[in-house]
C-alpha cells in the first residue's frame, strides 16, 4: 500500500514529505498542497508546499553532489540505475495504486507505466554506457589551409544540475525519462513533479533512494507549479531544464535565459486515412489512439482527416467500437475514466459546446458526470470549430472529411503543433511521401 512498508519514511502523518540531501523532510512552510482524486473529487493525498529557501538548499546540494558524481565511473552509474530500475519494478503495486488515485489511470495501465519506467531506466543506463563511452579524434587538415599538425579530442561532459518537470499524465514514466539520461551522463537532478501525480513520483524517487544514490544527487521538491515554478525555472543554480507539458513550456522558454531547454509540448496529432486503407485496422487504431487513457496522451490521435469516399464506413466502424468501451472508475480498469481535474473537464466541455453550436455531428450523446466524460466522436467537423485545432486532452475526437490528400496535409501543417501523426494507406509510396510532407 502507498506510504507503508518500505515507503513508510515518505509519509509524515497525513502529508507526504519532500526529498532533499538524501532525506525525507517536512517543509518549514507548514503548508501543504491537496491532491484531489479525479474520481471521488475528494482530497486523496497531501504533499509539502516547499519554500524558496528549501529550493535554494536543494540546488546547493545538487551542485556539490554533481561534482563527485561526474567523477564516478560510467559503469558504476549504470549499475546504480539498474538497481533503481529493479526496485521500481519490484514495488510496482503501491506506485500504481497512487496513479489510480491521483490521475485516475486505469489499474492495468498504471502497473504498465511503472514497469515500463523501470525498463526505460535500464535502457538509458545501457545506451548511456555506449554513447558516453565514445569520443572523437579530429585532425586539423580537415579544415582548408591547415596542416596535419594538431589533434583535437572531444567527449561528452555533463551539464551540471538538471531541473526536470514532467506532466500529470505519465508522472512516473516522463519523470524517469529525464532522470535516467541526466544521471547516467553525470548530472544531478532536481525533480518538480506535477501536483496530480506527485505522490506516485515521490514513491518512484524513494526507489532511487533505496538503490543508494549519493546524497543530494537527486531531490524532489513539491508545490504548485504556479507558485514555485518560476522560482525553480529561473534559479541561477539550474544548468538545464527538461520539461514536458502544455503551453507552460512556452512561458518557461521565455523566462529561463541561457540554459539548454528540452521541451516536449502538446500536440494535435493528425491521423490521415486514404480510401485504399484497411478500414478495420483504421478503426481499431483510431479507437486505441484516440481514447486510451481517455485521450490524455500527447501522442493520442487528436484529429482524424479522412477521405470522403470511406468516411461513412470508418465512422460506423469506429462507433461500433466506441459503444464497447467501458466507462467508469480506474479501479475497475475501465477504458474511459474521469479526466484529471474539473477544470480540464470544463475545458473539454467548452470545445464540445462550440462544436455543437457550429453544427458538428454528434455520433454519441454528450454525457458527463463530474470529471467523467463519455467517449465522443464528432463527425463533419469544420475548420471554424475550436476542436479542429485545439487539444482537448480528453475522450473527444473530431473527424474532418477531406476530398484530397493535399487537403489533409494542409490541415495537418496549418496546426500550431507538430508532435506526431499517422497515415493509413496500403500504398507504401504514398505513406512515405505523406508522412514526409507532414511537418
Ligand atoms: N510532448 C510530450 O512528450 C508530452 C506532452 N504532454 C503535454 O502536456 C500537457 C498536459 O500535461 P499538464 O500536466 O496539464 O501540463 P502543464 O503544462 O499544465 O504542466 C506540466 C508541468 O509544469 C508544471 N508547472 C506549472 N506551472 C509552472 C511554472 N510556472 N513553471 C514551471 N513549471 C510549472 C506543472 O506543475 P503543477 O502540476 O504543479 O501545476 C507540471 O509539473 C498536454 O498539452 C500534453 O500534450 C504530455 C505528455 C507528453
Ligand atoms: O507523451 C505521452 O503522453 C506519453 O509518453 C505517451 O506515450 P505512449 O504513446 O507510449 O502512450
Amino acid at each position: 500500500m502507498a506510504g507503508t512498508g518500505v515507503f513508510a519514511d515518505v509519509l509524515d502523518g497525513e502529508v507526504y514529505k519532500y526529498y532533499a540531501d538524501g532525506e525525507w523532510r517536512a517543509s518549514a512552510s507548514g503548508k501543504t498542497v491537496a491532491i484531489v482524486n479525479p474520481t471521488t473529487r475528494q482530497t486523496q493525498y497531501r504533499v509539502q508546499a516547499c519554500t524558496q529557501e528549501e529550493v535554494n538548499k536543494v540546488m546547493d546540494a545538487a551542485k556539490v553532489a554533481q561534482k563527485a558524481w561526474a567523477r564516478t565511473p560510467l559503469w558504476k552509474r549504470a549499475e546504480l540505475l539498474h538497481k533503481a530500475a529493479a526496485i521500481l519494478k519490484e514495488h510496482k503495486a503501491p506506485i500504481a495504486e497512487c496513479l489510480v488515485k491521483e490521475i485516475a489511470k486505469p489499474a492495468k495501465d498504471a502497473v504498465s507505466e511503472v514497469v515500463r519506467s523501470g525498463d526505460l531506466v535500464s535502457y538509458t543506463a545501457e545506451e548511456g554506457v555506449r554513447i558516453l563511452g565514445e569520443g572523437k579524434l579530429l585532425v586539423s587538415d580537415s579544415f582548408p589551409g591547415n596542416e596535419r599538425n594538431k589533434y583535437c579530442l572531444s567527449s561528452k561532459v555533463p551539464l551540471g544540475v538538471v531541473l526536470a518537470i514532467p506532466p500529470f499524465n505519465y508522472p512516473v514514466n516522463l519523470a524517469v525519462s529525464k532522470i535516467g539520461p541526466a544521471l547516467i551522463a553525470g548530472n544531478s537532478l532536481v525533480l518538480k513533479p506535477p501536483t496530480q501525480g506527485a505522490v506516485a513520483a515521490l514513491h518512484m524517487v524513494h526507489c532511487f533512494h533505496l538503490a543508494g544514490f549519493p546524497k543530494g544527487l537527486i531531490s524532489c521538491v513539491t508545490g504548485k507549479g504556479s507558485e514555485i515554478g518560476d522560482f525553480l525555472t529561473m534559479h541561477p543554480g539550474v544548468n538545464c531544464i527538461s520539461f514536458t507539458g502544455g503551453d507552460t513550456g512556452i512561458a518557461i522558454s521565455k523566462k529561463a535565459g541561457m540554459v539548454p531547454l528540452q521541451m516536449e509540448l502538446g500536440g494535435k496529432d493528425a491521423c490521415i486515412v486514404l480510401d485504399d486503407a484497411d478500414l478495420d485496422l483504421v478503426a481499431a487504431n483510431i479507437v486505441k489512439g484516440g481514447f486510451s487513457y481517455s485521450g490524455q496522451r500527447c501522442t493520442a490521435v487528436k484529429v482524424v482527416l479522412i477521405m470522403e469516399a470511406v468516411a461513412d464506413t470508418v465512422v460506423e466502424k469506429v462507433n461500433a467500437k466506441v459503444a464497447k468501451l467501458k466507462v467508469g472508475p480506474p479501479e475497475d480498469d475501465c477504458d474511459i475514466t474521469p479526466v484529471v481535474t474539473e477544470s480540464s473537464a470544463n475545458f473539454i466541455e467548452g470545445l464540445v459546446m462550440d462544436a455543437k453550436e457550429k453544427g458538428a455531428t454528434f455520433c454519441q450523446e454528450y454525457r458527463r458526470e463530474g470529471n467523467l466524460i463519455w467517449p465522443l466522436l464528432l463527425d463533419h467537423v469544420r475548420p471554424d470549430m475550436r476542436i479542429a485545432w485545439e487539444e482537448p486532452f480528453g475522450p473527444v475526437l473530431p473527424v474532418i472529411r477531406i476530398n484530397s490528400v493535399e487537403e489533409g496535409i494542409h490541415h495537418c501543417n496549418a496546426s500550431n503543433f507538430g508532435l506526431q501523426g499517422c497515415v493509413f494507406t496500403r500504398d507504401i509510396n504514398k505513406a512515405i511521401m505523406i508522412s514526409d510532407a507532414m511537418e
